[in-house]
């Protein structure tokens, strides 16, 4: 089977048309929306739009047989992403939990698409054994489980869904803070453990309560909203100055922001400046009897550090979204031999532990499905990069049919000097109707249609592009 990357493709005899692949999800409980009250009746998925395949007279570029793309989705991802691909022809295999790193491995060796969630580690280890591998969908926001300069670095895109999960988080953030605040957690848990324990003590109102938001980008700033609806004052903390959301207020350091705050709440990524960003100094920052709350990454707060600062009352409550090691999937178990601190922080009071949930709503789960799915297809089909996180972001106005001698050249490449006075001598043998360039770190991205070009002449400008020594992949698309 020809690597879709990087051998010379064969035209597709798939037809497949703008109105096969432009999807519009229709609500099955469209009928009851006047009847119930039921989330679901006012559920829809997005429709898919990936540019210019809907116009029936714009030219699907297809490198090669789709059937022959192959596709590993991951870690559950919803059925509208899988949808898109699925309808593209690629074979598609979908498993709902990550794989054991000897067995992603395996698996990764032949596949031209993977599409993963949080859990999945893609770092140069595993990537070096991809050898088809053309892109990545991160089916969420973080992308620290990927190797990203090493996949740019390799001629692998990766693609995520910026924002659409964020409002789901901040709902969830919203209700664990009134969970918190009124040992809601401990009362059920006790009740359903045949304990009547109606207690007042320890129990408060959100009105009036100061909530402390560190990083605050889509998830921060929504939840600022939510909670100022509320009657929260505000504050918040972010390496970079930020309109402030209603009369919220941007305060000057992390100290300040703990030392005023009733609730913590931690919505930045995982980078190295993030790690243990939250320990014992700043446990001891923190006010009497306030809570901390974390749905960003396990390796943000030193758990260990919070355990104590809760069992020395310091903090009120806690709640954990995220953990340093997670389950691979549903069923697995959350011990000792994952994260050895698991047994005490499950027997802490007014503790809240979810198993990372904070985007797991239908309406964020079809979104992203949608939104990935789509990049993805863009990308293999058209080697469009924009939204991409590792590669410049690159896109040309599609071919129509009345270019039937064109074809679209896509040329990854090292950011050296002189790359591009030698990729335009090859391509300047015929016309190069439109070019764009950009570059990224050590990266860079060249994209050209040029017309004029036989069948026959594929071969050789395919080729002398990646005898090029700044070569990092070439891929031919008509
Ligand atoms: N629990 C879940 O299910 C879930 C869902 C979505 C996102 N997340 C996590 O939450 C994180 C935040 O999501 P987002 O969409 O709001 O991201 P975002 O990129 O929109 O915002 C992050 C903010 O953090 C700020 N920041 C970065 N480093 C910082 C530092 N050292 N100190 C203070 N601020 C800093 C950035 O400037 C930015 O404003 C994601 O990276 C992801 O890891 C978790
Ligand atoms: O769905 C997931 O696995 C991750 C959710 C969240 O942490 C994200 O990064 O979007």
């Amino acid at each position: 089977m020809p690597s879709a990357a990087r051998d010379i493709p064969e035209r597709n005899g798939n037809n497949n048309t703008g109105a096969d692949i432009s999807r519009t999800v229709s609500n099955s409980f469209g009928t009851l929306d006047n009847l119930s009250t039921s989330p679901t009746a006012t559920f829809h998925s997005p429709a898919s739009s990936y540019g210019g395949l809907r116009n029936p007279s714009t030219k699907q570029l297809k490198p090669f047989h789709t059937e022959d793309i192959k596709v590993l989705l991951l870690e559950n991802v919803n059925k509208t992403g899988q949808e898109i691909l699925r309808k593209q022809g690629y074979q598609v295999e979908a498993l709902k939990s990550s794989l054991p790193e000897d067995q992603l491995i395996e698996k990764i060796r032949d596949v031209h698409v993977i599409g993963i969630r949080s859990k999945t580690q893609l770092k140069a280890s595993v990537l070096k054994h991809a050898k088809n591998l053309i892109v990545i969908g991160c089916f969420c926001i973080g992308t620290n489980q990927v190797d990203l300069k090493y996949a740019a670095e390799n001629g692998i895109c990766v693609f995520n869904s910026p924002f659409s999960n964020s409002r789901s988080v901040a709902e969830q953030m919203i209700g664990t803070i009134i969970v918190l605040a009124r040992q809601i957690g401990d009362r059920s848990n006790e009740l359903h453990r045949g304990e009547w324990n109606k207690v007042s003590a320890g129990c408060w109102e959100v009105r009036g309560k100061t909530l402390g938001i560190v990083g605050y980008g889509h998830v921060g700033s929504q939840l600022s909203v939510l909670a100022e609806a509320m009657g929260m004052k505000v504050i918040y903390y972010d390496v970079v100055n930020l309109m402030s959301m209603g009369t919220s207020a941007q305060v000057h350091s992390l100290d300040e922001l703990l030392q005023q705050a009733d609730f913590v709440t931690l919505h930045v990524p995982e980078l190295p400046e993030t790690m243990d960003m939250i320990s014992t100094h700043q446990f001891e920052q923190m006010k009497q009897g306030s809570y901390l709350l974390n749905a960003s990454r396990g390796s943000v707060v030193d758990i260990p550090a919070l355990i104590e600062a809760s069992k020395a009352g310091k903090l009120a409550g806690a709640a954990l979204d995220v953990y340093p090691n997670e389950p691979g999937g549903n069923g697995q178990h959350f011990n000792n031999d994952l994260n050895s601190f698991t047994e005490d922080l499950r027997n802490l009071k007014n503790v809240v532990l979810t198993p990372h949930i904070g985007g797991s709503t239908e309406e964020a789960q079809s979104a992203i499905g949608v939104e990935v799915a789509d990049s993805l297809v863009n990308y293999v089909n058209l080697g469009t990069t924009s939204g991409a996180v590792n590669m410049p972001e690159v896109k040309l106005r599609s071919l129509t049919l009345d270019e039937p001698n064109h074809l679209r050249v896509v040329y990854i490449h090292k950011n050296v000097p002189g790359v591009l006075r030698r990729v335009n001598e090859i391509l300047g043998d015929h016309n190069v109707d439109k070019q764009m360039t950009d570059s990224r770190g050590d990266v860079a991205y060249l994209m050209a249609d040029i017309s004029n070009v036989n069948t026959s002449e594929i071969k050789t400008l395919y080729q002398s592009l990646e005898d090029l020594g700044s070569r990092i992949r070439t891929r031919v698309l008509y």
